[in-house]
């Protein structure tokens, strides 16, 4: 039965609109405090600005009507001019200083997003839901007024709309308390229309968009990735990347034709509405001014200061219709940073590490104890059970009934595997392509957990181990070498310049066979390499690669070292040296070697022969010969091609 993905809503995240709106809010202000005052001083002067100019018009007419003096009453003018020109030049300045320091909180957030997509679980950067909740979250996080930068916006504004709206409503109350009840009635009316809309836009159009971006993002990227460069030029693949492309975009286009059509209608009906709002408050003010005695300066205030209620009202629906839009993109956001790193474990690994944490508190020391709590605050007092790694140099791995299925998969790529890999020993794993080599390896060093059965580290199952600290166990050099466009000396550390030491990564290079291609650079170990964001950076040979990877396991230094075939581009002979090499250079380290020329790991003190996922042959190179199984006609058709070979070379 193929595995599949988790349930979509079991990762999902519902939070409400306010619980994000205190989310991002506190997000926010934790990074930049003097956002405080500037909001709060912000509303008070805005609400200001907006009455200033009701109140005035009522003040001329009252003196217009009462023969006050045009002095008196240009004073009137002057002094209401003065003041807002004072209160536009703090709102200015208010609003500029706001403006950043809301794009600079949103640099945070994006900060976490990344750190979430740098740690997460290996596998999980394989899981669609999980790439389309990242790509939702990259959403949330990529513009102005996009879920987390729009919701802090959306909270200035309607902080601001709440000011006005509780200073109209007191005018308003001293004339006529039932119209302020209509008036919030016809605009929730005009909310509750544009919240559906925006509500339905989501889930029918963008959250159904979300796997096409993914698809043309991914595609968009591959068209500027220089590693794919080289076959889409020789296998003249353009036409039909770009025929892919167009086939999304078709797709895409007919779900925003759905959208605008939503939102044309939504438009056509809140027109309509806002006509009948206007016409019911003409008609209330000129039946007070033709039968209640309403003068015109207060007619004018009354009119006025409603307009700017129902005004500032549908803003604040608005801005809430929008807002909760925005929140469910905060939830996007908040779906991806909280997805479960761990949902693949079975029930009893969890209870097994509940009845651990219980053991591990008996046994600990009090440091170990304290050491636990602080880590317990820190992430947010979540259950925390992890133990520490063994204090030993003798680490012992035990397959115990290991078996996996990639998601989605109905085969398993590897099949009940039992096999222990000794301290200090080195384990050769061969077999055809697709045996299950690799993969054994990734659930080694814990990139996959076991579908069933176990792992164990002197005993212990690995899923009690902090994954974090598990990989430091690990020096792995891989079949497919990646560089990154840092120098040379950063690509073997694998860490920031100040904690590289050039004088230990250059030795290494050394020792792995780049003594010539260093000192054949000026800048050495500081050349840097791929030219992507430096015009002199240079880039290697694919042996050159593999040999940087040896470079990067010696330079880490780990208890474990594994080999993943990284010398494909190396002859047989080549690859038996090198691999010789390299175990005199790891000395007395536990290693895992992967192989398809079982000549090149001969050496080995146990050889695991895989096939369809098991292991099908275990013992030493001699021992499997003798057995005259699968490994030793395997190795006779290689020694008999290599003869082949020599003989075709010697000729
Ligand atoms: N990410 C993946 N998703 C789905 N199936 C995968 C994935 N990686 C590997 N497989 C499948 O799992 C099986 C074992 O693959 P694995 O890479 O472990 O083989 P291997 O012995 O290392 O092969 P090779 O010698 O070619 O590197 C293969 O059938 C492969 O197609």
């Amino acid at each position: 039965m193929k595995r599949k993905e988790e349930e979509e809503d079991k990762n999902k995240k519902n939070y409400g609109m306010l619980t994000n709106m205190i989310y991002v809010m506190k997000g926010t202000f934790k990074y930049q405090k003097p956002l405080i005052p500037f909001l709060f001083f912000d509303a008070v002067v805005q609400t200001a600005m907006a009455f200033i100019w009701l109140v005035i018009p009522k003040l001329v007419i009252d003196q217009i009507m009462g023969n006050g003096s045009i002095s008196s009453l240009l004073k009137v003018v002057l002094i209401a001019s003065v003041i807002e020109l004072f209160f536009l030049a703090f709102h200015q300045y208010v609003q500029t200083q706001m403006w950043w320091r809301f794009i600079y909180a949103r640099m945070e957030f994006i900060m976490q997003r990344m750190r979430k997509a740098l740690t997460m679980n290996y596998e999980k950067l394989e899981n669609p839901k999980a790439l389309d909740y990242m790509g939702k979250a990259e959403r949330a996080t990529g513009g102005n007024m996009n879920g987390i930068e729009g919701m802090m916006h959306s909270a200035n504004d309607l902080f601001i709309s709440v000011a006005k709206i509780i200073t109209s409503a007191a005018v308003m109350f001293t004339l006529n308390p039932a119209m302020i009840i209509l008036m919030i009635l016809l605009s929730l009316v005009h909310y509750i229309l544009i919240d559906v809309t925006k509500r339905r836009d989501k889930e029918l159009c963008w959250d159904k968009l979300a796997p096409d971006f993914r698809k043309i993002y991914y595609l968009d990227q591959t068209t500027k990735n220089f590693e794919y460069a080289k076959d889409i030029r020789l296998f003249g693949m353009k036409d039909w990347l770009l025929g892919k492309q167009t086939e999304i975009h078709k797709k895409a286009h007919a779900k925003i034709v759905a959208s605008k059509n939503r939102w044309l209608k939504c438009g056509i009906l809140n027109q309509i509405l806002g006509a009948i709002q206007d016409g019911i408050l003409y008609a209330w003010l000129i039946y007070a001014v033709l039968y209640q005695g309403l003068t015109i300066a207060n007619f004018t205030l009354y009119l006025g200061t409603v307009i700017t209620f129902i005004k500032t009202l549908s803003q604040v629906l608005d801005n809430i219709a929008e807002t909760r839009k925005q929140s469910l993109e905060v939830n996007d956001y908040r779906t991806f940073l909280e997805l479960e790193e761990d949902a693949m474990e079975d029930n009893r690994t969890v209870y097994d590490r509940e009845a651990n944490k219980v053991k591990a508190c008996n046994t600990s020391s009090d440091n170990d104890r304290q050491r636990e709590k602080t880590k317990d605050k820190k992430t947010n007092s979540k259950v925390n059970t992890y133990r520490k790694l063994p204090m030993t140099d003798r680490y012992e791995f035990t397959f115990e009934h290991v078996s996996f299925q990639y998601l989605g998969q109905e085969n398993y790529a590897l099949n009940d595997v039992d096999l222990t890999l000794k301290s200090g020993k080195k384990l050769a794993v061969v077999g055809l392509n697709g045996a299950g080599k690799t993969t054994f390896i990734k659930l080694l060093c814990r990139l996959y957990e076991p579908t069933t059965g176990r792992i164990l580290l002197n005993g212990v199952d690995i899923r009690e181990y902090d994954r974090k600290e598990y990989y430091t166990i690990f020096a792995p050099v891989f079949q497919n070498v990646e560089c990154f466009a840092f120098p040379i000396a950063e690509n073997v550390s694998m860490k920031s310049p100040a904690l590289t030491d050039c004088t230990k990564a250059e030795k290494t290079l050394i020792l792995a066979g780049l003594e010539e291609k260093i000192s054949s650079l000026e800048k050495g170990v500081k050349t840097e390499l791929l030219k992507v964001l430096h015009d002199d950076g240079i880039d290697l040979s694919g042996g050159e690669k593999q040999k940087l990877a040896l470079a990067r396991a010696l330079y880490k230094d780990a208890k474990v070292v594994v080999l993943d075939e990284p010398t494909a581009a190396l002859d047989a002979l080549a690859e038996y040296k090198q691999y010789m090499d390299f175990d005199k250079l790891i000395g007395g380290k536990t290693a895992v070697y992967i192989s398809h020329r079982l000549s090149s790991t001969r050496f080995c003190d146990a050889i695991a022969m895989f096939a369809d996922g098991k292991i099908v042959e275990y013992g030493t190179h001699e021992e499997l010969l003798k057995s005259n199984g699968a490994y030793a006609n395997m190795y006779e058709v290689q020694a008999q091609y290599y003869q082949e070979k020599e003989v075709v070379f010697d000729a």
